[in-house]
């Protein structure tokens, strides 16, 4: 193999696979470099598993809220069945079939460690200890990811918590689990290891899924504490250990303790820049890499002759992985075009630049209710100096939900630019609200005016009837 081309990318989760598929395609050399498995965090030990631990667990729950499903349900979640699954999902551990993808797609692997030595220079250190050094023509873009973030709280560590990692690999369900946290992680594994019967405490000193509308976690909640899950909001650890028959005890700061078989720590990411060379080029070893819009190192002053590119978790723009990749396709975009002396689009919502990272970030949380987000919550829109109104409507009273399930919970609220009347934020909370998110996030990011909302007809009975309750909360403009 070459040890010079136009593209390194450090990382081959989903974003430093689709850096280099973009630039390849656009008819540049790209070399990947990875140090565990092609496919990253997200393909073994994220997303993938995460959500196949929680699929079964939901559909169960789903059949038992439609009469005559429900009387079919003679038995308990198969955790067997759900974990094998969630092995087949993550190919076993196997990158087999994403190395056969690269190499289709054109892209040289290199197996190892990847640490950046200087301008538009790579070093790969492989397992072996054999080290590459690889020069590249025009740019170098940094898609290591991130790793669980432990804190420093006294005697954490030495009880070995699980992180996501051990979470999502589980092999033996324990009977009980302690989750420190409230966010994303934390609220998708209490739910996934409620389903399970395991016994679950929630620790979250900020509330469950605070960055996002106060009933997302409201509802998410109650469904954890309806499933057996005890949480306690509002308290801090103070202080962890493990006991002689294994058990952990957790202290918390109101003065009680829980005690459990296992803990999960799911208390946010660090970027894996700790070791990567940075400091080599004027970063600061171990941060996030701050960019521009069209995803160049923000320290890259090297205007006549850009090449260091941070694409995906480790810029902390959106820690997504569809947020990541679309900030790939734009990264992969602009370093050919730099390359080739291409003119750069880097006007907002131009080919170049990942313009919707700032204001319209689809996720979906996948709880029981699901809660799919787009765009800025009510707080953060006042925060901005928006002038808006906000509007809510119970889903429940959509005859779509009716029909999905008996007892539906949910709820939705959009958020309206008044100068514009234009949306710039919705959330909808409960049971397969999740496809119905990319409709709000094409009125967000296409700046569809209300006016022109009322012509788009949701079917019946669909729960997506919701948009025109909401429209209706609003209420039509005068004629
Ligand atoms: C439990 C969990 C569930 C999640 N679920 C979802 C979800 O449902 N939907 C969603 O959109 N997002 C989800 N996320 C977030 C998602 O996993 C990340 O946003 C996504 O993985 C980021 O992709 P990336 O390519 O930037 O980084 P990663 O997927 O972390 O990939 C980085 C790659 O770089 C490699 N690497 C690191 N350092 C080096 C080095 N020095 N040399 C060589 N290789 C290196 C790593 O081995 C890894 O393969 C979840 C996260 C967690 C923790
Ligand atoms: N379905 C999805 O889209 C999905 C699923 C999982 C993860 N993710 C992404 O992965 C990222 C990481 O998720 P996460 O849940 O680890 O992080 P997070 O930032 O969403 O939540 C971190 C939680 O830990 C708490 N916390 C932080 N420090 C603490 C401390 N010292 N003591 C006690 N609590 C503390 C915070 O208050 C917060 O509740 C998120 O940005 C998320 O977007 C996405």
């Amino acid at each position: 193999m070459t040890d010079t081309y136009d593209l390194i990318v450090i990382g081959a989760g989903p974003v430093g696979e689709n850096v280099a598929d973009y630039a390849v395609k656009r008819g540049l050399t790209a070399a990947i470099v990875e140090s565990e498995l092609v496919g990253g965090e997200c393909s073994y030990w994220a997303c993938m598993p995460s959500k196949a631990l929680l699929r079964s667990g939901a559909a169960l729950e789903a059949a038992r809220r439609v009469p005559g499903a429900a009387e079919a349900i003679t038995a308990q979640l198969d955790v067997a069945a759900v974990l094998k699954r969630r092995d087949e999902i993550v190919s076993d551990y196997d990158d087999g079939g994403q190395v056969e993808w690269l190499e289709s797609a054109e892209i040289d692997l290199h197996r190892g460690f990847g640490r950046i030595t200087g301008p538009k220079r790579v070093s790969v250190t492989a397992a072996d200890g054999t080290v590459t050094e690889l020069t590249a023509n025009f740019a170098v873009a940094v898609s290591t990811g991130t790793a669980a973030l432990l804190p420093d709280i006294p005697g954490l560590a030495d009880v070995q918590p699980w992180t996501s990692r051990e979470a999502t690999g589980v092999t033996e369900v324990p009977e009980s689990l302690v989750v420190i946290g409230g966010g994303v992680v934390a609220s998708e594994m209490a739910t996934a290891f409620a389903s399970f019967g395991t016994t679950v405490t929630v620790v979250a000193r900020g509330g469950l899924l605070s960055t996002m509308e106060p009933f997302a976690g409201e509802l998410v909640g109650a469904a954890l504490e309806k499933a057996g899950a005890v949480l306690k909001l509002g308290v801090s650890p103070t202080s962890a250990r493990r006991e002689a028959d294994g058990s952990v005890v957790i202290e918390l700061d109101d003065g009680s303790s829980v005690t459990a078989e296992q803990v999960l720590v799911a208390t946010g990411r660090t970027p894996r820049t700790g070791d990567l060379g940075l400091a080599s080029v004027g970063l600061e070893d171990g941060d996030w890499i701050a960019v521009d819009e069209t995803l160049l190192a923000t320290a890259d002053t090297n205007k006549d002759d850009p090449w260091l590119y941070a694409v995906g978790d480790v810029n902390h723009r959106a820690l997504l992985t569809h947020q990541g990749k679309y900030q790939a396709r734009a990264a992969g975009e602009v370093i050919a075009a730099r390359a080739q002396d291409r003119t750069v689009d880097d006007a907002p919502w131009g080919l170049h630049v990942a313009t919707a990272d700032n204001e319209a970030v689809p996720q979906v949380t996948f709880t029981d209710p699901e809660v799919a987000s787009i765009g800025l919550t009510e707080k953060a829109a006042k925060k901005a100096g928006y002038d808006i109104r906000t509007v809510d409507y119970d889903i429940a009273s959509v005859s779509g939900a009716h029909v999905a399930a008996e007892g539906y919970a949910g709820r939705a609220r959009i958020i309206v630019d008044e100068a514009r009347k234009v949306l710039i934020g919705a959330t909808f909370v409960g049971q397969d609200v999740a496809e119905l998110l990319h409709s709000a996030t094409i009125a967000v990011v296409g700046e569809v005016p209300l006016d022109r909302l009322w012509h788009a007809v949701p079917s019946y009975p669909t729960i997506s009837e919701v948009w025109l309750r909401l429209l209706e909360t609003y209420g039509r403009p005068d004629a």
